[in-house]
């Protein structure tokens, strides 16, 4: 018999990632993965089952409406995986306020929640609700769980989370919230199964992908982050600038009268590597570049990355170990070398022949501070979240 299959959706900023895990007894095992690649010309499906890659191009085209395109990668899937096995859906929500402090199930009225957070995570939050929908218009029946990147980030203290702005504004919710929280997870918990010493004290992940921050955690929970109120905050990204001086807001929507639309487009999706490279938000095609341009982007990126550590460590008191994940973290080490030359006043320092492997423990013996490579799962986290909303169900319906 199939065992039983899970799907999970994870709606970045430049790509839907699709997670396919059979059940077998002991829990959620990956059977294979899909990546939707939005950025592309026909869109791209890259389909993975084992070893095997598939890149396949998509007739339809992104919208509004997602179901045509849902319709078309169900099929795909369909010809590597028995989806009549399909049980369940978990997907990632970017944003879940002070609202949801732990996956739900999708409802209609937990959609309506998380529709209302909308404006605070334009890139990503009606994207989610866009799949979401569209599984929901092909699998009617199908149950479906929401994972939010926000819950992570609550056991940070109150006063790490508030701007210096009168506080009747903090408790209507305007405050720094903190994202990527199923990567944080999934990371604090693979360093405690490695290095469980090192996982207990004062670690600093930075979680450099498309979108990208970085967070203090101590034994495993988070302290601080560099992300805050929405996805636009911290460390320059590959179209967003990170901090920014709230004054050159008030610049361009003031004296220069620039319409928000225009605004808003500038900050999520032509800042960042893009808008000082003017080439590309890709740091592979900027590590390969020349240009005076491309260089500069990259130094800004590596300057605010090493800033963050200082001021994260400053949260913490301290710091033991760095750790390094996602899409720019795990595979591109002039990057990580980079950013570990501006701290090694500090007492990093790497390892020129791990870090170019990509292992694991990637500084000197003699490095004050330890550094690692943690490949992140958040699909795993997903899987693992929705999962145990279905079993709580199950033995609430076994009763
Ligand atoms: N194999 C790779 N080698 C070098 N850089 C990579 C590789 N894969 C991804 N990246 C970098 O990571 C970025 C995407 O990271 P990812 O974590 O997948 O992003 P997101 O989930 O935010 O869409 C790319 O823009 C690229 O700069
Ligand atoms: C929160 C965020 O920026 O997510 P992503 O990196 O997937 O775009
Ligand atoms: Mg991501």
């Amino acid at each position: 018999m199939t065992d039983k299959l899970l799907l999970t959706f994870n709606a970045g900023s430049s790509t839907v990632k699709i997670g396919i895990f059979a059940l077998d007894g002991e829990g959620p095992k990956r059977v294979g993965k899909a990546v939707v690649d939005f950025a592309s010309r026909p869109l791209m499906l890259h389909l993975k089952e084992g070893p095997t890659q598939f890149e396949l191009p998509l007739r339809a085209e992104s919208g509004d409406d997602l179901a045509d395109l849902m319709d078309e990668v169900f099929s795909e899937l369909d010809k590597h995986f028995d989806l009549r096995a399909v049980t369940a859906a978990g997907h990632r929500i970017v944003h879940g306020g002070d609202i949801f402090d732990g996956p739900v199930e999708l409802d209609a009225e937990a959609l309506e929640k998380i529709r209302t957070l909308t404006e605070l995570a334009p890139l990503h939050q009606p994207q989610a609700l866009r799949l979401i929908r569209a599984v929901r218009h092909l699998r009617p029946q199908l149950f479906q769980t929401g994972s939010f990147d926000t819950t992570f980030h609550a056991t940070q203290p109150d006063l790490v989370r508030r701007f210096a702005i009168p506080r009747a504004w903090h408790d209507r919710g305007v405050k720094r919230y903190g994202f990527h929280g199923l990567s944080y997870e999934y990371v604090a918990g693979a360093l405690a199964r490695q290095e469980p010493n090192i996982a207990h004290g004062k670690v600093v992940i930075a979680h450099l992908g498309s979108g990208a921050s970085l967070c203090a955690t101590e034994n495993g929970l988070s302290r601080d982050t560099s992300m805050g109120f929405s996805t636009l905050d911290g460390i320059p990204m590959a179209t967003r600038p990170g901090w920014l001086d709230p004054g050159v807001l008030l610049h361009f929507l003031g004296p220069l009268g620039k319409p928000l639309e225009e605004v808003e487009d500038m900050l999520y999706h032509q800042s960042g590597l893009l808008g000082v490279s003017g080439l590309s938000g890709d740091t592979r095609e900027l590590i390969e570049d020349d240009s005076r341009q491309a260089k500069e982007a990259i130094d800004l990126f590596t300057l605010r990355i090493a800033g963050e550590v200082c001021r994260l460590a400053a949260t913490l008191g301290g710091l033991d170990a760095l750790v390094f994940t996602a899409g720019i973290g795990e595979n591109q080490p002039k990057i990580r070398k980079r950013v570990a030359e501006r701290l090694r006043w500090l007492g990093v320092e790497l390892d020129d022949d791990t870090n170019a492997r990509n292992a694991v423990k990637i500084s000197t013996s003699a490095s004050r501070i330890a550094v690692y490579v943690i490949p992140t799962d958040e699909e795993q986290m997903i899987v693992e979240e929705c999962l145990a909303i279905l079993e709580s169900m199950e033995q609430i319906s076994a009763l």
